[in-house]
């Protein structure tokens, strides 16, 4: 199975979710003009990181992000990664991806289970408690959120559970483009899988973001890769790669969990 991919790497207007979303329209356009069948939106990309404003701007529920999201799935017939949004919950406010089917239907909330000190996630948001995995085409694929790619074994569980698509919406800042190039082509080559890491370009008043958005595949190619401004990237995700390469490299069979478990 093939599937055409459109990394949206957008300028997210801080703390303005209604002009986000006319953004995100736009793009979406543009990755349907394409004739991509899957699109992936950025962390955060309603409000950016206006915490302090939270109890304002974030979406209860996600419902309105869920609606729009929803609407533009069955209108582009296009699957999506809907990023994540600031998403209150009676918990309180967790950062929360979507995944929608090009049905419109929701498949998945996954909210970041690793907050982010330097970004003071934990002043402001809750942490989820729960796992990242979904199915889209009869695939078995997960989500994680920027920070999370950090902790190669919570990306590995998903990976031993039969995920072998991963998805990394991310507000990664520039100062740290080194790492997060390297990490996402890591992930992709111990866990032999596809890595579609999002990444927003422009700034916010505290941060520049590294856009550097990249598709890379089991082998740990590049099959994508943004500059750091506002960019459509467009790549094609081939599932049949992941069975050739890891006969290549047997590493899951070689695995002594005994040792390390
Ligand atoms: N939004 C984030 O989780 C940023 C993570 C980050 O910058 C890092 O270095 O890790």
């Amino acid at each position: 199975m093939k599937l055409k991919t459109a990394i949206i790497q957008m300028d997210i207007a801080y703390g303005h979710p209604e002009e986000n979303y006319k953004r995100a329209e736009g793009w979406l356009q543009k990755a349907a003009n394409e004739g991509c069948q899957l699109a992936v939106l950025p962390e955060l990309w309603t409000t950016g990181y206006d915490l302090t404003r939270l109890d304002e701007i974030a979406d209860r529920e996600a419902s309105q992000t869920i609606a729009f999201l929803s609407e533009q799935a069955k209108k582009h017939q296009m699957h999506l990664i809907g990023g994540s949004v600031a998403n209150e919950t009676a918990n309180g406010v967790e950062n929360t991806l979507l995944v929608i089917n090009k049905q419109g239907e929701l498949l998945k909330k996954y909210s970041k289970l690793h907050l982010f000190r330097l970004m003071e996630e934990e002043k402001f948001l809750k942490a989820g408690e729960g796992d990242g995995l979904f199915t889209l085409e009869n695939a078995q694929m997960a989500a994680f959120i920027c920070y999370d790619i950090r902790f190669p074994e919570w990306l590995r569980k998903h990976v031993l559970s039969g995920a072998n698509v991963l998805f990394i919406p991310a507000e990664w800042p520039l100062a740290r483009t080194d790492h997060w190039r390297t990490l996402l082509i890591a992930r992709a080559i111990e866990n032999q899988s596809y890595v579609v890491g999002c990444n927003r370009s422009g700034e916010d008043p505290k941060n520049k973001f590294a856009g550097h958005s990249m598709i890379i595949d089991p082998w740990g190619e590049i099959i994508a890769e943004a500059g750091e401004e506002e960019e459509l990237l467009i790549g094609e995700i081939d599932l049949a790669k992941v069975p050739e390469i890891r006969e290549r490299i047997p590493v899951f069979e070689d695995r002594r969990v005994e040792f390390y478990r």
